[in-house]
């Protein structure tokens, strides 16, 4: 993998669902590093008219699909996020185009020479810690996660724990983390975490 001089150039950013991620992201974004988004390309592999949204219509059926070609969004989310098995049918569909298009964005950052973020959230449930010099993990309680995501989605408690338990438990993930980004306080208080965290970077 390629490096600029002794800095790390290639970073895992994951977290949990809502611990704050693309919060994350945005501040590095503002600071000179480059963010491949799992989430945005993950949306590009299912665009209207793609191979992607075909597989899916042909597994999922019409429901998923709007009137006007693209994903329905909350309704897939609804049969997916309650039920492993068909969870793993959309992985199976989505997740090697998401790797496709993030390799590419993810070699046009290196030519630029700055360091690369690949927000991945599901990166420990891919095992794809291979895939980066270095592991960022975004941490909240559970409750705290719980919390936001209820209200940034407007989700009852059952479904944000049901969301929540789709993925390795945010203990777990910071238990594997190099680095990890404490989000359970104020904006402002992450924000200073982030300053002193990437002046060996940039
Ligand atoms: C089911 C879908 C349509 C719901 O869309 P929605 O707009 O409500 O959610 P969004 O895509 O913004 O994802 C929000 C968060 O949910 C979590 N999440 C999404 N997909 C999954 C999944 N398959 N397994 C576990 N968690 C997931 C992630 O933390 C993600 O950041 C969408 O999440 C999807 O296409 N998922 C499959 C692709 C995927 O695994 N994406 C995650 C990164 S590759
Ligand atoms: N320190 C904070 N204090 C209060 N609210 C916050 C804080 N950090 C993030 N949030 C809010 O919590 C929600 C989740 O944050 P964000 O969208 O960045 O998480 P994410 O990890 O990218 O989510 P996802 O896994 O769903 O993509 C958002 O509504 C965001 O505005």
């Amino acid at each position: 993998m390629s490096k600029v001089g002794v800095s790390v150039t290639v970073i895992g950013l994951t977290g949990g669902i809502a611990s704050g991620k693309s919060t994350v992201a945005n501040f590095l974004s503002e600071n000179g590093f480059v963010i491949v988004d799992a989430d945005i390309a993950s949306r590009k592999a299912v665009e209207a008219g793609s191979s992607g949204l075909e597989e899916i219509r042909t597994v999922f059926g019409d429901g998923v699909i709007q009137e006007d070609g693209t994903l329905n969004r909350k309704a897939l989310g609804e049969i997916i996020f309650k039920d492993k098995n068909q969870r793993e049918k959309l992985n199976a569909i989505v997740h090697p185009r998401v790797r496709d298009i993030m390799e590419a964005e993810k070699e046009a950052g290196l030519a630029l020479d700055k360091p690369v973020v690949m927000d991945i959230p599901l990166l420990f449930e891919n095992k794809l810690e291979h895939t980066v010099d270095e592991v960022w993990v975004v941490y909240v309680p559970k409750e705290v996660q719980i919390e936001r995501l209820m209200a940034r989605n407007q989700l009852s408690l059952e479904e944000a724990e049901s969301r929540v338990s789709s993925q390795l438990s945010i203990e777990e993930k910071k238990q594997k983390a190099d680095k990890v980004i404490d989000n359970s306080g104020s904006l402002q208080s992450l924000y200073q975490q982030l300053e002193l965290l990437i002046q060996s970077y940039i």
